[in-house]
């Protein structure tokens, strides 16, 4: 049986559940660099791995990924991690395998040989892998039932963590149909933990959400939502001469600060784009109306500080996890502010 991942300095003797925070902490250091825990990250981790059911309310770019991807590396087995969207599992893995950690995504977007290489690491009885990222509309198929519960009857099945889980609500603002059927897992698998993850702190959601996904006497866990980094500005587009003139004079008051401009629409994004560019400012328009490679190379150059601005519709904020200092400009009436205030939690 494939054991969990070796860990520096002699640890490897210990049976997973069984480790005190200061090892937790030290394969926190090892694999991610960092020396402590945020939030109520520990406490999350620790229930998991004690087999409770856990769901944890954190903030959005508070390092909910974490709870479950310390688990994986200390758990045997794999850890299946139900997430909405294809992007953010292609971020997610292409980080951990940069940091040695064996993960994968099952998607449409995969092609038929990498798909087939995945199914094979499962069937082997001693994957490999140690996260699988999926859709919810895949964990509903009965085929992709069949592969879990031949894992789980291996013992291979470490933790079922389920990423945006407001998404099964009913009430949550992102609401998907296909997350419902996921309900069927905790039947399923009895003595599987289940983690349930979200930043959408709504009273409603968080019952809807223990209620639907029948979690045991979960450990709920709910981090402070105070950002003290984040600094509000409200301008009225009605007192403003020239909406797009202002912009460009705050980018370029605010020096070469990677930036974020949200947009409602394509065209609007498009549009911004080309006064920016008229204005001397290096920026790119991103949204679903351009193909996945200019998307990317948009992502690549904002990343690695090519282009200052990208101009964007909200599919944006779900993407890109990790910058320092960002200007983010809201044009146009944002969808709901918890949307708005959710991708710029994200990114600040
Ligand atoms: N203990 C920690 N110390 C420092 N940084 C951390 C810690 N845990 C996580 N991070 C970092 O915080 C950032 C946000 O983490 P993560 O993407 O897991 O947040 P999230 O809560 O899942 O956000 P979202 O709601 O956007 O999905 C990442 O860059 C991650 O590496």
């Amino acid at each position: 049986m494939k054991k969990a991942l070796p860990l520096k300095g002699g640890s490897a003797g210990l049976r997973h559940g069984t480790k005190s925070p200061k090892e937790l902490e030290s394969v926190l250091k090892q694999y991610f660099g960092y020396s402590e825990f945020r939030g109520r990250q520990l406490e999350a981790i620790e229930a998991v791995l004690s087999g409770r059911d856990c769901f944890c309310l954190m903030p959005t770019g508070g390092g909910k990924s974490m709870c479950y991807q310390i688990p994986a590396l200390v758990k045997t087995g794999v850890v299946l991690v139900i997430s909405p969207l294809i992007a953010l599992m292609e971020n997610q893995v292409s980080s951990l395998k940069s940091k040695g950690i064996p993960a994968e995504f099952l998607s449409s977007t995969q092609t038929t040989a990498n798909k087939n290489k995945i199914h094979e690491d499962l069937d082997s009885g001693n994957p490999s892998l140690k996260l699988l990222y999926v859709t919810p509309e895949l964990v509903a198929t009965s085929g992709f039932k069949a592969k879990l519960t031949k894992l789980h009857n291996r013992g291979l099945l470490g933790l079922v963590a389920i990423d945006e889980a407001h998404c099964i609500s009913t009430w949550g603002h992102d609401f998907r149909p296909s997350y419902r059927k996921i309900s069927s897992l905790r039947k399923q698998f009895p003595d599987i933990p289940i983690l349930a993850l979200t930043a959408t702190a709504v009273p409603k959601v968080q019952k809807d959400v223990i209620s639907s996904l029948s979690l045991q006497n979960p450990v709920i866990l709910k981090a402070s939502f105070n950002r003290p980094n984040i600094f509000y500005e409200v301008r009225y587009k009605d007192l403003l001469d020239d909406v797009y003139s202002d912009i460009s004079n705050l980018l370029k008051s605010s020096g070469n600060v990677c930036s974020i401009i949200y947009c409602l629409e394509r065209a609007a994004c498009d549009d911004l784009t080309m006064h920016l560019a008229q204005q001397g400012i290096s920026s790119a328009a991103y949204h679903a109306g351009l193909n996945s490679k200019v998307r990317t190379t948009v992502l690549d150059d904002w990343l690695s500080s090519r282009t200052q601005v990208v101009v964007a519709t909200v599919a944006f904020g779900y993407i890109a996890s990790f910058c320092i200092f960002v200007n983010i400009v809201s044009i146009l009436q944002p969808d709901s502010m918890s949307t708005s205030c959710r991708v710029q939690l994200r990114l600040t």
